[in-house]
């Protein structure tokens, strides 16, 4: 972990919580063991006084891009995506409350049946009060990722840092699961990371968070309480600097 990072001094975050992740070692959908332990780290993280707010992926259950090139229409594949998010966000709200930490999910695509709508006011409400909030449903529209959502949430709730956490330990020069001879970075600017093309995270959340003077910090959430141990400035990642 680099030194550069001043995690103890962030008072909100926004979490981008890989979907990924949430299926622990199988192939799709929700793992329950995983989805646990995620749960219960996260519930720590708000107990330290952090107000956490999370935007979750639909990766393991859906990505429009991959419905797209099976030939369904882009839009709509990508409403098949933002429903897959909010699965994730009901599971993790139940999850994170079975650990004892009050949570809300609220979906950028009014689900009013299901759980609250989205809006800043109601996400500010429910972190003054403690509460874990979840934000669902991306950014509500097609043609983005949860990536950017996490950008978008961060900057209007005024959060000190994104915090992704995915399935690697950080950035590097390659995609680590395709190219072995990957090198990770300790810390990168904005900049960089779009100039070189670092896929970690789309180009537009990368240019969002720049243009709000947010930083990034990536890392795995595969290390037991890994979001915890970023917000006390430990934990294996790198440091993405405006
Ligand atoms: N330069 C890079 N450095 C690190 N990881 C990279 C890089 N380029 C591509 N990746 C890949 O990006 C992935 C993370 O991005 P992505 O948003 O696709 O998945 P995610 O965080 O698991 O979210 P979800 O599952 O919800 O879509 C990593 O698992 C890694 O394999
Ligand atoms: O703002 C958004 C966010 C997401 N989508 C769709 O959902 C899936 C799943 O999100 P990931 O970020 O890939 O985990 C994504 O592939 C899009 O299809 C969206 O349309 N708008």
């Amino acid at each position: 972990m680099t030194n550069a990072m001043p995690a103890n001094r962030w008072k909100r975050v926004v979490v981008k919580l890989s979907g990924e992740a949430l299926m622990g070692e199988g192939r799709n959908g929700l793992d329950a063991p995983t989805l646990a332990r995620i749960a219960g780290d996260l519930a720590s993280a708000a107990a330290t006084g952090v107000e956490i707010a999370v935007v979750v992926g639909g990766g393991n259950f859906f990505r429009g891009i991959q419905g797209a090139d099976k030939g369904i229409e882009r839009a709509r594949a990508d409403s098949i995506g933002m429903l897959a998010t909010v699965m994730n966000g009901l599971a993790l709200e139940q999850a994170i409350e079975a650990q004892g930490r009050q949570a809300r999910a609220l979906s950028a695509v009014p689900m009013p049946s299901l759980c609250e709508s989205y809006s800043r006011r109601a996400a500010l409400h429910h972190l003054a009060k403690g509460r874990v909030v979840i934000c669902a449903g991306g950014t509500g529209n097609p043609f983005f990722t949860t990536d950017t959502g996490a950008a978008l949430r961060a900057a209007e709730l005024s959060a000190d840092a994104v915090l992704k956490a995915t399935q690697v330990d950080g950035v590097y020069t390659a995609d680590p699961k395709r190219d072995p001879a990957a090198r990770r970075y300790d810390v990168l600017t904005h900049d960089e990371a779009i100039a070189r093309n670092l896929a970690v995270m789309d180009t537009a959340a990368f240019a969002l968070a720049r243009e709000n003077g947010l930083p990034i910090v990536v890392f795995s959430i595969r290390e037991e309480k890994a979001i915890t141990a970023i917000l006390m400035g430990a934990g294996r990642a790198t440091y993405v600097a405006p």
